[in-house]
């Protein structure tokens, strides 16, 4: 995963492959859209959604090995995982469909997990905040304030 480095243009594509059968599809839709938002406010990059392969960031949903070095592990585990910025697979943000995607309440919020994957689409890496979006461990947040004032800053330093 190359780390660190950033996009070289402030309007980023993205594209939707294959869904989850957890939630519908336009609840995906948006709910990838609002993850995207978080950091769009706090970057003033924009995020265009296209319906083509070649998409900046790719965002699919899929299980065990799946055509990169980094095969998911079934239920629990790792829970998606996110390639830093580049050319080709570079950005693209895969989930595991063997996780049980939610709006809230059981299984993982699906928002939650996005905006946390395009942290690392973007360039940043895992903070030692547990207060931090970008923290390594998955936790319930208050979706209101997703960002602490150190990814609000990490983005910023990158864009
Ligand atoms: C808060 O968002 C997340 C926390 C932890 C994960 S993870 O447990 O899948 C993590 C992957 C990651 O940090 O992106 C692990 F290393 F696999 C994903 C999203
Ligand atoms: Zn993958
Ligand atoms: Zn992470």
């Amino acid at each position: 995963h190359i780390q660190g480095t950033s996009w070289n243009t402030n309007v980023i594509t993205y594209s939707i492959g294959r869904y989850t059968r957890d939630l519908g599809r336009s609840t995906v839709d948006s709910l990838i859209e609002s993850a995207f938002g978080v950091w769009a406010r706090a970057s003033g990059l924009t995020f265009t959604r296209t319906y083509t392969r070649n998409a900046d960031i790719m965002v699919e949903f899929v299980t065990y090995a799946h055509g990169d070095f980094y095969p998911f592990d079934g239920p629990r585990g790792t829970l998606a995982h996110a390639f830093g910025p580049g050319m080709g697979a570079g950005g693209d943000t895969h989930f595991d469909d063997d996780e049980h995607w939610t709006v809230g309440g059981t299984g993982f919020n699906l928002f939650v997990v996005a905006a946390h994957e395009f942290g690392h689409a973007l360039g940043l890496k895992h903070s030692r905040n547990p207060e931090s979006l970008m923290y390594p461990t998955y936790k319930t947040f208050r979706p209101t304030n997703l960002l602490s004032r150190e990814d609000v800053a990490n983005i910023k330093a990158l864009y």
